[in-house]
C-alpha cells in the first residue's frame, strides 16, 4: 500500500532524512520510533508533502506521490495527524472535522462511523475545538484526517502531552480504525508501551536513518528502550 524508497530530505544543505525505505501493507500499522530530533516529524511532513524531498519515491497503491502537492497526496490516499494536533480552536468540533472533507465530493456529511468511533466528539460537536481536553483534541485531529477516507493514515507522535489513561483510548481507537477501514497506519512515537499496543512492525530512526526493524512479536523491549534513551 505505502512504498517509500530511498527518501532524502534536507533543510537547506543539512540532510535530515537519509535514504529511508520501508513498506507498509493494507491493514498494517507500522511505528517509527526515535528520540527527539532524530527526524520523525521531518519524515512525516515529507510524506504528506508539507516539506519537499530531494530524492526518492513515495508510492500509495502504486501511484507515485513524491512530486505532488499536499492536497494531491490527500486525494491520492494519504492523511496526516500532525504533532501537537493543530486543530482550529475557535471553530466548533463539527467544523473542525469538516475541514478534512475538502477533498471529498460530499463536503457536508460527516459519516456516522466517525462519531461511532469517537462518541465524545458527537456529544461535543457544537463546542469550540479549543475547549476540548488534549485527548479529545487528539481524537478530533484523527477524525478530521479520517473523513477524507484515506488509504494511509499518518500520525506524528499522537501520545505527546496526553495522560496515560487517555493514551490507552487512543491505542484502542487506532486498532478499531485499522479493522473498520482496513487501512495502513504509520505512526511516529517515543512511547514504547503505546507502540506495542498498536504496531505490527516497528522501526527505529536515528539521525534520519532507519537502523532497526522488528515485528511486534520479536520486539525485545530493552533493546528498543536503549535506542530511545538519551
Ligand atoms: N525547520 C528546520 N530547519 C532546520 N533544521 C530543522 C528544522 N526542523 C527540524 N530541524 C532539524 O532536523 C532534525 C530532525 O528534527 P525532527 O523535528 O524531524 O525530529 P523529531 O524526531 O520529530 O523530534 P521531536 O520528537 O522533537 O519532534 C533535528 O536535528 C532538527 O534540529
Amino acid at each position: 500500500m505505502l512504498n517509500v524508497r530511498e527518501l532524502n530530505v534536507a533543510y537547506g544543505s543539512s540532510p535530515v532524512i537519509r535514504g529511508v525505505s520501508f513498506n507498509a501493507g493494507k491493514g498494517e500499522t507500522i511505528a517509527i520510533m526515535g528520540r527527539n530530533g532524530m527526524g520523525k516529524t521531518t519524515l512525516m511532513k515529507s510524506l504528506i508533502g508539507s516539506l519537499g524531498n530531494s530524492g526518492g519515491s513515495i508510492e500509495v497503491d502504486g501511484v507515485e506521490l513524491s512530486k505532488k502537492e499536499s492536497y494531491q497526496r490527500v486525494k491520492g490516499g494519504l492523511a496526516f495527524v500532525p504533532q501537537g494536533r493543530q486543530i482550529f480552536s475557535t471553530l466548533s468540533v463539527e467544523d473542525n472535522i469538516r475541514t478534512g472533507l475538502e477533498t471529498v465530493k460530499d463536503r457536508r456529511k460527516i459519516s456516522d462511523n466517525i462519531y461511532a468511533l469517537f462518541p465524545v466528539l458527537y456529544d461535543m460537536r457544537r463546542r469550540k475545538g479549543g475547549n476540548l481536553s488534549g485527548g479529545q483534541q487528539q481524537q478530533l485531529a484523527i477524525a478530521r484526517a479520517l473523513v477524507s477516507q484515506p488509504k494511509v493514515l499518518l500520525l506524528d507522535e499522537p501520545t505527546e502531552g496526553i495522560q496515560p489513561s487517555i493514551i490507552k483510548d487512543i491505542a484502542k481507537a487506532l486498532n478499531e480504525i485499522k479493522q473498520m477501514y482496513d487501512l495502513t497506519i504509520v505512526v511516529s512515537e517515543q512511547v514504547l508501551s503505546f507502540t506495542m499496543e498498536v504496531a505490527d512492525r516497528l522501526f527505529v530512526i536515528e539521525s534520519g536513518k532507519l537502523i532497526h526493524e522488528d515485528k511486534r512479536e520479536d520486539v525485545q523491549e530493552e533493546t528498543i528502550a536503549k535506542y530511545l534513551s538519551v
